[in-house]
């Protein structure tokens, strides 16, 4: 009887199945169809179509060109159809902006309409609660997460943010004498030297945590853990339901991608608010600490829960905002300084005159500091060649329009994905003469910093863009820069930039070909290059150790391991 039971519902399971997902297979059917054959674009009369790549039916130009590193074939596409153009995925209309004016007019001029974000399913909806600032739609939301991170990042606070970078910079010139001094220095040494600079710095000003040693910081360790989960649930072409949303109405046992988040959040979850609570206790106690995540903590506390609903300072808001600077700006600004190194490597005369500019700001007693940087505007010149050269998001992270417009007679769709291409725009070799060439003698006399430039009337007269546009601009490009400034200055004060040699003491040849020198993702990273770095007098390097002794001294006072035995 048991068995006959069971026997039958295995059978009526069997069935269910089966009708579900004909049924699906025959919705899908419909849906596919519908988009792409039937449905047609209602251009208005006086408009026409932007111009793209012929495409297919079903897929559009899916598979034309390479979804990780799609820069060369969309570089192509915008010498053939124009500053801006079209490219279809499925039904989604994505648009291709090539020229700075054009991306001005769009993202800046008429920002109301196309500062907003395609929330992707996967990546948004489903692993980030729809809580990370980099992809909530423009609204409300938005604004507040901004105004909360801005509270950290903002100008007037770069006084307190120098100082975490003038006390890091001091342990990356120490950890590059022993890169130098050693026999086992690998390659790879040299990415980790500036990741942990730029990861300790992010961690302090979001947890009030340091990292001494990257290895051994079982923190950040499981924020990298996250970071790399969220990077690929992000990436184009990753997830079906990205592209076809309509899927995400299937049963929840037909959805392998949200089983397999749910996984995730399983213990992402109570990792993050397992932090906060931590951060809570310690206010309880009296503990002092500073970093975003105490920040919000203690706005939080002086508010009703309605009121935690509306500002968006609930559990998930602070968790989520608080992973958010690791995860848009430690790897961000560790491989512009990878680009820095690779330039000086590959350039020696603009490593010698950058290092006569800011020999001539400071002599051989002490480390450079911000205050000489203005000095040395030659640093300035090198740092916003590198981020032009080699952006690190080549083609940003998209905007999207959320009504429809007109641009030169062009009809816009509402929602489409609309990339401003910083490769492309970056290498415009009307602005540019021999883009792909380092040299930073394209900004003599340009003094401003990036921020500073990004609000300039003429697009033209923009350094790059590698930091995008509008409401959207990168909310850390200040720090950033700043970060890369200062370490650039100090490498060039401290060391020659040399070719590694190999055991019979031949030069080891190094390239900077984007297409076979870089790991392409969301972002763009030079492969660990090999590299030599040599300290440029015995008197320098005693001032980097006794520097560095300093710094250890200024840590113990303020404390910044309350978060030491988190795993
Ligand atoms: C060299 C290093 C960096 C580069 C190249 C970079 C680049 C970018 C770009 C291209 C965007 C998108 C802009 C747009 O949509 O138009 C962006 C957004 C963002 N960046 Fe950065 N970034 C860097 C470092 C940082 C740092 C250090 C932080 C934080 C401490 C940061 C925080 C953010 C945030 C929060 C956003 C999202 C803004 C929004 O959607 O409202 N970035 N960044």
């Amino acid at each position: 009887m048991l068995l006959g039971s069971f026997d039958l519902d295995l059978d009526n399971l069997k069935s269910t199945i089966l009708v579900v997902l004909t049924a699906s297979s025959l919705v899908y059917a419909c849906y596919l169809i519908w988009n792409n054959l039937l449905k047609r674009e209602a251009i208005p009369k006086t408009l026409r179509p932007l111009p793209g790549p012929p495409t297919r039916p079903f897929v559009g130009n899916a598979g034309q060109f390479n979804p990780l590193a799609p820069y060369s074939t969309f570089q192509k596409w915008a010498k053939e159809y124009g500053p801006i153009y079209r490219v279809k995925l499925g039904s989604q209309t994505y648009i291709s902006v090539n020229d700075a004016r054009i991306a001005k007019e769009l993202f800046e001029r008429r920002g109301n309409k196309y500062n907003s974000r395609i929330s992707t399913h996967v990546g948004y909806e489903l692993l980030s609660q729809e809580r990370r600032i980099t992809f909530t739609p423009h609204g409300d939301k938005h604004n507040t997460f901004r105004k909360q991170i801005h509270n950290i990042l903002s100008i007037s606070k770069t006084r307190d943010n120098q100082r975490f970078q003038e006390l890091e910079s001091r342990q990356l010139l120490k950890e590059f004498l022993e890169y130098a001094g050693s026999s086992d220095s690998q390659p790879a040494d040299v990415q980790q030297i500036f990741r942990r600079y730029t990861a300790s710095i992010m961690m302090t000003l979001s947890f009030g945590h340091r990292i001494k040693d990257l290895a051994a910081d079982g923190l950040v360790e499981t924020i990298f853990t996250i970071m790399e989960g969220f990077g690929k649930a992000i990436q184009p072409g990753q997830y079906l339901v990205d592209a076809m949303p309509m899927l995400k109405h299937l049963p929840y046992f037909l959805k392998p991608w949200e089983q397999e988040v749910d996984r995730e959040i399983k213990w992402q979850w109570p990792f993050m608010y397992g932090l906060l609570q931590r951060v809570e206790e310690q206010m309880d106690k009296g503990i002092p600490n500073i970093g975003l995540i105490r920040q919000l903590a203690e706005q939080r506390k002086r508010m009703s829960e309605r009121e935690r609903e509306e500002k968006f300072i609930d559990d998930r808001s602070i968790g989520y905002q608080s992973m958010t600077l690791m995860e848009a700006g430690a790897d961000t600004t560790g491989i512009t300084m990878m680009n820095f190194a690779l330039a000086m490597l590959l350039h020696p005369e603009v490593q010698a005159k950058g290092r006569e500019a800011i020999d001539r700001a400071v002599d051989d007693s002490r480390l450079p500091t911000f205050e000489d940087l203005p000095n040395a505007n030659y640093i300035n010149q090198i740092v916003k060649e590198v981020m032009r050269w080699r952006p690190v998001i080549t083609l940003g992270i998209p905007h999207a329009n959320t009504t429809e417009d007109e641009y030169a007679g062009y009809y816009i769709p509402k929602d489409s994905i609309v990339y401003g291409n910083i490769w492309n725009i970056n290498h415009d070799p009307s602005r540019y003469e021999d883009p792909d060439k380092f040299r930073p003698e394209r900004y003599d006399g340009v003094t401003g910093s990036a921020f500073e430039l990004s609000t300039v009337p003429n697009a033209l007269d923009r350094d790059h863009v590698t930091f995008g546009w509008g409401r959207r601009i990168c909310a850390g490009m200040h720090l950033a820069e700043r970060s890369v400034m200062l370490v650039a200055a100090r490498i060039l004060w401290a060391f020659e930039i040399e070719p590694a040699r190999d055991a019979e003491g031949n030069i080891v040849p190094v390239t900077a070909d984007f297409d076979k020198a870089y790991d392409h993702s969301v972002v763009a990273s030079p492969k660990p290059f090999p590299v030599s770095f040599k300290v440029r007098s015995e008197k320098r390097k005693q001032v980097i150790l006794e520097s560095f002794r300093d710094a250890e001294s200024t840590w113990e006072e303020i404390n910044l391991d309350l978060f030491a035995d988190v795993k």
